[in-house]
């Protein structure tokens, strides 16, 4: 089984897979008479019909034993979907580009800073989310409405991969 390299994150390395929300390097301007900086339309929320709802949801999320054999990916067709650390700490990211299928080969693992949250575009394969800490609280931002939104993939054994992030 193939070891997962863990990438840093950033805006550029992501782009196939959704929006890194972050202050750093990103666009931004004064409001409210010049007390606060507004780092504008860091993500879009992404849904699929008039009725959908885009909802905030907060995530407590427990570690995985590490290293973790990744055998399944999931995406949300129906809308997008985003992960704000509440903590401020690290956390990690398993993904892999749109498809019918996500390809084993072309899986690729990311850690941020901290200072970073994500925004998984629609269709994206995704590993549920993944903390570094013990436990850990995030802000979720996704979609509600009718109909599936959870496509789950589970690869055959040769496929798996290893998520060894504190080796
Ligand atoms: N199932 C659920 O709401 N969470 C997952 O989508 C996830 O990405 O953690
Ligand atoms: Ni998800």
């Amino acid at each position: 089984m193939r070891t997962l390299t863990i990438e840093p994150l950033t805006k550029e390395a992501f782009a196939p897979f959704g929006d890194v929300i972050e202050t750093d390097g990103s666009d931004h301007f004064m409001i409210n008479n010049g007390s606060t900086m507004r780092f504008h339309k860091l993500a879009t929320v992404q849904t699929a019909t008039p009725e959908d709802n885009a909802i905030i949801s907060i995530f407590r999320a427990d570690a995985q034993d590490m290293p973790l054999t990744v055998s399944m990916l999931e995406r949300h067709p129906l809308g997008s979907q985003a992960f704000i650390p509440l903590l401020g700490n690290p956390f990690l990211i398993v993904v892999a580009p749109l498809g019918d299928e996500p390809v084993s080969g072309l899986v690729r693992a990311f850690v941020t800073n901290g200072r970073q949250g994500i925004n998984y575009h629609r269709g994206v394969w995704h590993h549920p989310v993944l903390t570094i800490e013990k436990r850990d609280d995030f802000l979720v931002v996704d979609r509600s409405g009718t109909g599936n939104n959870c496509d789950e993939h589970f690869f055959k054994e040769d496929e798996r991969l290893i998520l060894a992030p504190h080796q």
